[in-house]
């Protein structure tokens, strides 16, 4: 006798989904979503403002549930506080009178009872703690109040947060907003550095490709329902997005970034000076 595998002996990956669709309502965000990610694996969401990239991540943190279809995330169903799961949300300045200190930000991020009572079990936390500002380079401004701190020095906290607790997932929303080119850069490879040493598999969540391309090994575009898979060379093409946009848009490379011209607002580059160049 045959036996059909059930979605939870056939999942691959660290992340999950089968069949997976959402909507509010009448309107469906994205349907028959596959989806493994695999231990170590970098995979962008990409996609116009409103396709559900936010969406999806909150599904993955059990904060809403699917309409249709399967989603696991480290051998589970998703549920709220799993500290398996590192999640850094979306870039916001801290309000400047938060007096609370960088490294108590980041202790957020551990379970109480793992550590045990008392003095080893706060010593042990502490070490964790310091371990992780030491990985972010936070050590110089850990005991400062965290809305003193400049958007950059900010965001390197939450990324210690969402890794203090050795998460095998990462999941970030647009944690490159509003940063500077060099924070841009020192936050990316931060994430990059945790997957490659850890093994974490990392959703991230972002309008701009161009900050983390050479890290990614697999995007996932949205738009307006349907949605694309693959590594970036089969997804960011002219061909593809133009099939996924419903409308002619251009996939333009220059300098090893990719720009793409005439999708709606909210994911295109400025398509200022690229008119020489050739479409992939
Ligand atoms: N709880 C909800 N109830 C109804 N509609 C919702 C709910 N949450 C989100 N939406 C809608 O679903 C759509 C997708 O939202 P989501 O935040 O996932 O998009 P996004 O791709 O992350 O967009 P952006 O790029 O603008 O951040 C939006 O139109 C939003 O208004």
């Amino acid at each position: 006798m045959t036996v059909e595998p059930d979605a939870q002996t056939t999942a691959t990956g660290v992340i999950s989904l089968r069949g997976a669709t959402l909507g509010y309502g009448d309107r469906i965000l994205w349907s028959g979503l596959d989806l493994d990610v695999t231990p170590g694996e970098f995979v962008v969401v990409l996609g116009p403002n409103g396709s559900g990239k936010t969406s999806l991540l909150r599904v993955l943190l059990g904060l809403q549930p699917l309409t249709a279809g399967t989603v696991r995330i480290v051998d589970a169903p998703p549920g709220r506080g799993n500290r398996r799961i590192g999640y850094i949300p979306q870039q916001r300045a801290m309000e400047e009178s938060l007096v609370m200190r960088g490294r108590d930000l980041v202790g957020l991020g551990l379970d109480g009872h793992r550590w045990g009572v008392g003095l080893r079990g706060m010593r042990a936390r502490r070490a964790r703690v310091d371990a992780a500002l030491a990985e972010v380079a936070a050590g110089g401004f850990a005991d400062a109040p965290v809305g003193r701190l400049s958007g950059g020095e900010q965001q390197r906290l939450r990324v210690a947060q969402a890794l203090v607790s050795d998460p095998e997932v990462l999941l970030c929303d647009e944690p490159l907003l509003s940063l500077d080119l060099a924070n841009q850069q020192v936050v990316s490879s931060l994430i990059d550095r945790r997957r490659r040493t850890a093994g974490t598999a990392v959703l991230f969540v972002t309008h701009e490709i161009n900050p983390v391309l050479p890290l990614v090994d697999r995007v996932l575009y949205l738009v307006d329902g349907r949605f694309r898979i693959g590594a970036p060379d089969e997804v960011m093409t002219t061909e593809t997005l133009s099939e996924l946009y419903r409308a002619r848009v251009d996939v333009v490379r220059v300098g090893g970034q990719i720009h793409v011209v005439g999708a709606q607002p909210g994911l295109c580059e400025q398509p200022h000076h690229l008119h020489d160049e050739e479409p992939s």
